[in-house]
């Protein structure tokens, strides 16, 4: 668990406190988002907490223990810390980048290299291909699964992240948000992350801190925020789609209906016989993975998928099972699509959501 009670930061030579007599509690394998305008003490506040900057007054608790007590050296080792920027060193390959904590910590040669293995493919790259590249061989979004991959490397309980997945596309967040879910259900870290995006804070937290002027304005979950803002100014830093804000909070999983699929290999009459009822049909290859589409007008009798299929990316096609609803309708609507097909991490074919879906979703968050 980590406290912060009462943290106050004064920079010398400024009147007004960075951060003023701020205290929130972060339970063990929680997420905590803090979130605020520009200069409001964000990142003062992250990095009080892995002591890269000492507080003017108050204290920081992880576990009942006073941080101040702590070389800071040591207590760094122990907290993960992931950046917008990454801060990947240059002249270090992946591997070496991600080996520096456990370098530090004496780990022996073997031990290193699984980890950095392990780790690599946690967050999604590929240990052959990425271990010996250097950062500026890399692009943004696998930089920053490499600044992941670092700050987990010594398998720390505590994660602090800065902008982690602040300088990518959309795209490439979403998916980076969605890897970061599903590594986190399988780690279960205390994670405070810091962030501009009120999306991705609504997406990824627990509890969302807002933060004015170096004060807690509220401490509270996504839906709390959403229905009850504390006060006018999160009532307008919170804008006014707040329905399709809560649309991000919703994972898709309960709602996939089964798709209609032909394999790559059937034959036309099996074909003809998956389209009779179903105007699109998806085309999956011999291990149920999703290939592409095709539409019923392409069929005509003695015409097996393989001829006619119109072949997509399963990235560009379908949403990975993680997605939430607000991606689904985002990417329906930038598709033109109505049927949503979802893959698993092997790109395999689960089913499909519908926009009818998206209306059944809002009524129960509504409930
Ligand atoms: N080293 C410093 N010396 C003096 N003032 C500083 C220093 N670092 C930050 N500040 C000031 O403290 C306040 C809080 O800064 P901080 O970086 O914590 O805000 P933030 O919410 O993370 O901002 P942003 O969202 O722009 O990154 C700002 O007014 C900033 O100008």
């Amino acid at each position: 668990m980590i406290e912060l009670k009462e943290l106050t930061k004064t920079y010398p030579q400024t009147a007004a406190p960075a951060v003023n007599g701020l205290s929130l509690t972060v339970g063990d394998g929680e997420v905590a988002v803090i979130i605020g305008p520009s200069g409001c003490g964000k990142t003062t506040t992250l990095r009080m907490i892995n002591r890269l900057i000492e507080p003017t007054s108050g204290r920081i608790l992880i576990d009942g223990h006073d941080i101040s007590d702590r070389r800071p050296a040591e207590l760094r080792r122990s907290i993960g810390y992931a950046i917008q920027s990454v801060g990947l060193f240059p002249h270090m390959t992946v591997a070496g980048n991600i080996a520096v904590v456990p370098e530090l910590l004496g780990w022996d040669k073997g031990r290193i290299g699984a980890r950095v293995k392990e780790l690599l493919k946690l967050v999604g790259l590929n240990a052959e291909t990425h271990a010996t590249k250097y950062p500026h061989q890399l692009s943004g979004g696998e930089a920053q699964r490499v600044g992941v991959a670092r700050a987990l490397a010594a398998d720390p309980p505590i994660l602090l992240m800065d902008e982690p997945f602040g300088a990518v596309d959309t795209l490439t967040r979403e998916r980076l948000q969605n890897q970061f879910l599903d590594i986190q259900r399988q780690l279960k870290k205390s994670v405070i992350l810091v962030t501009h995006d009120l999306d991705e804070a609504i997406r990824l937290a627990d509890r969302i801190a807002i933060m004015r002027a170096g004060k807690l304005v509220q401490y509270d979950t996504p839906e709390n925020v959403l229905r009850h803002p504390a006060d006018k100014f999160v009532h307008d830093f919170v804008g006014s789609d707040r329905a399709l804000k809560r649309l991000s909070r919703i994972n898709i999983l309960p709602f996939i209906h089964p798709a209609p699929s032909v394999a790559i290999t059937a034959s036309a009459a099996e074909t003809a016989e998956a389209c009779r009822t179903c105007r699109w049909v998806w085309v999956t290859g011999t291990d149920g993975q999703l290939l592409g589409w095709l539409d019923r007008t392409m069929i005509k009798p003695g015409v097996t998928p393989a001829e006619v299929v119109e072949r997509v990316a399963p990235d560009d096609l379908a949403v990975g099972e993680n997605a939430s609803f607000k991606e689904v309708l985002s990417r329906m609507l930038s598709q033109g699509i109505k049927n949503m097909p979802v893959i698993d991490r092997g790109n395999r074919l689960l089913g499909e959501i519908r926009m009818s879906d998206i209306e059944k979703a809002t009524a129960e968050g509504e409930g």
